[in-house]
């Protein structure tokens, strides 16, 4: 079903494209209110995919205006569960349904290899809304244990009118992290894509209408993090903000809410992820394969990416020869050829930012043994960065691009420490054959998700999101996630022959 098509096939579809321009608020496209527009540009060749509407705060106001509406007079948050679920599987089945079309628009506006668009980015996006639709009608409330005097219900209702602050990295799936568990719950959201990738956002709005998800459920206005994300921060009428992005502008999300109504946050924000490979390692291939993947997996574009590797120096020259086996087969070329695992970086001063750490490697007089070459000013082949010390700006700071630094350690606690040595705490991986070894790591390392023996984000039952200055407020994926959403509320019924004043203590 998801199965990669052909190069020639992608081009065609892309060249059939309908891009949508306009932000979608109340169940329709409009223009920005200002009538202004900003260019959206495909990174990988530098031609213009669309002028889309640039919003402001007054767009933002009209958009929570419309969601409170829908939100109050519950158009969606009174209907059953079960009919919401049914309304998420529709929107499920047409996002399968508009697949091919999707991944090419994502890859086009990324700069996304199309190939893992199609196997990754859609499919896990469809079954993240089918896993929180089929989870809304099988969760029940509780009540508490308060005696024979009184019943007492806590019950979970949708928290209002949400806003989603999306990343450019993973724009469908993120989307798909924040709405599948927002809808389910009953709230109404306002999607602020980021600037440099709207257009499946767009699409997937216009499809939840045809689902049956009601107009002014779920919005989306298309602008920059300054003219609308900073109004939906500062909203005296937005619930809560679900973020994912980087970590000086979720402080900023944390600065708006208390500026405004303390409205919820919750904060996805960036990772300096470590891979730690001990010298009882069993299968140094698989090390390999898995640390590749997650070190240049979507171009190192993602938050979870493997970014520092600390492995033992007894095993690393052994380790260093594989890796480099397995960097020679990742292609960097054109997103829309299935056989490239490289594509473009998402813009040009994202590609700057990615290019100052391979500068930094040279002034540092690092070994940089694999990799290293750009292309057309936008492509970065993936690198190899040996000798790093926790000294270095490349062991500190998250690249976002396909940059892999090493560093050696010869004892469990140094590596711990290495590890550790960052102010972020996302993602980690250990590859070890001892039980011991792994489960000391595991408990020792400080982030929101360790994985023994293989890279990866969890499915849709594990959540995601990170200790330290990786996360805020809760987690993406799983029930957790849908908890988010929720606000919990206690109803006390006195069914006692006594006065209140009595049965409450
Ligand atoms: N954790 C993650 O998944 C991501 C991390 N990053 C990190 O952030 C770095 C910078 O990338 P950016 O695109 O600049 O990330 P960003 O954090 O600035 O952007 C994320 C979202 O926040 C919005 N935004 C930006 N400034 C805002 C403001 N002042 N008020 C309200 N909303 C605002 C953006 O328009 C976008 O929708 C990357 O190089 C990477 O290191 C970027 C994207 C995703
Ligand atoms: N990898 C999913 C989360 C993120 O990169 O933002």
């Amino acid at each position: 079903m998801h199965e990669p098509l052909t190069a020639t096939e992608y081009k065609a579809i892309a060249a059939g494209l309908q891009l949508p321009t306009n932000a979608f608020i109340d169940g329709a496209f409009r223009p920005a209110n200002s009538g202004k527009t900003f260019t959206s540009i495909n990174p990988a060749t530098g031609e213009v995919l669309a002028e889309i509407a640039a919003c402001d705060s007054s767009d933002v106001d009209f958009a929570v205006e419309k969601a409170r509406e829908a939100f109050e007079d519950g158009r969606w948050r009174l209907r059953s569960p079960g009919e919401r679920k049914e309304a998420l599987l529709k929107l499920a089945k047409l996002l399968e349904r508009n697949r091919h079309e999707l991944a090419v628009m994502e890859s086009l506006d990324s700069g996304k290899p199309v190939r893992e668009c199609q196997t990754v980015d859609v499919p896990d996006s469809i079954h993240t809304l089918r896993w929180h639709a089929e989870l809304i009608d099988k969760l029940y409330d509780n009540t508490a244990p308060v005696g024979a005097n009184a019943l007492t219900m806590i019950v979970r209702e949708p928290i209002g009118v949400v806003g989603c602050v999306l990343p450019w990295n993973f724009p469908l799936l993120m989307l798909a992290w924040k709405i599948g568990p927002a809808l389910a719950a009953g709230c109404s959201v306002i999607v602020k894509p980021a600037q440099e990738t709207t257009l499946t956002t767009l699409r997937v709005a216009e499809l939840a209408l045809e689902a049956g998800i009601p107009a002014g459920v779920f919005n989306v206005v298309t602008g920059s993090g300054r003219e609308v994300g900073e109004p939906i921060g500062l909203h005296m009428d937005v619930d809560m903000v679900a973020f994912t992005g980087s970590t000086p502008t979720g402080r900023r999300f944390l600065r708006y809410a208390a500026d405004s109504n303390l409205k919820k946050v919750v904060l996805e924000c960036g990772g300096k992820n470590p891979a730690v490979v001990l010298d009882d390692a069993e299968d140094l291939d698989l090390v390999a394969e898995q640390v590749v993947n997650g070190a240049f997996w979507n171009m190192g574009e993602n938050c979870s990416a493997t970014s520092r590797l600390i492995v033992h120096a007894r095993v690393k020259d052994e380790l260093m020869k594989r890796i480099g086996a397995y960097m020679r087969e990742w292609k960097t070329g054109d997103p829309l050829d299935p056989e490239n695992r490289i594509g473009a970086l998402v813009s040009k001063s994202h590609y700057e930012k990615v290019k100052s750490f391979l500068d930094d490697a040279k002034t540092e007089k690092l070994s940089v043994t694999q990799g290293g070459e750009t292309y057309n000013g936008i492509f970065i082949e993936p690198t190899l960065v040996e000798d790093v010390t926790p000294a270095s700006r490349l062991f500190q700071e998250e690249i976002f691009g396909p940059i892999l630094s090493v560093t050696t350690f010869n004892t469990l606690a140094e590596a711990t420490a290495l590890a550790n040595d960052t102010n972020y705490g996302l993602t980690a991986s250990v590859y070890t054959g001892s039980l011991r070894n792994a489960i000391r790591l595991t408990r020792d390392i400080r982030a929101g998700l360790i994985t023994v023996n293989c890279f990866g984000e969890g499915d849709a039952t594990t959540p995601f999101g990170g200790y330290k200055e990786s996360g805020f407020g809760g987690r993406d994926k799983s029930v957790f996630a849908h908890d988010n959403y929720c606000e919990l509320k206690t109803i006390w019924i006195d069914i006692s022959d006594r006065s209140v004043d009595e049965t409450i203590r």
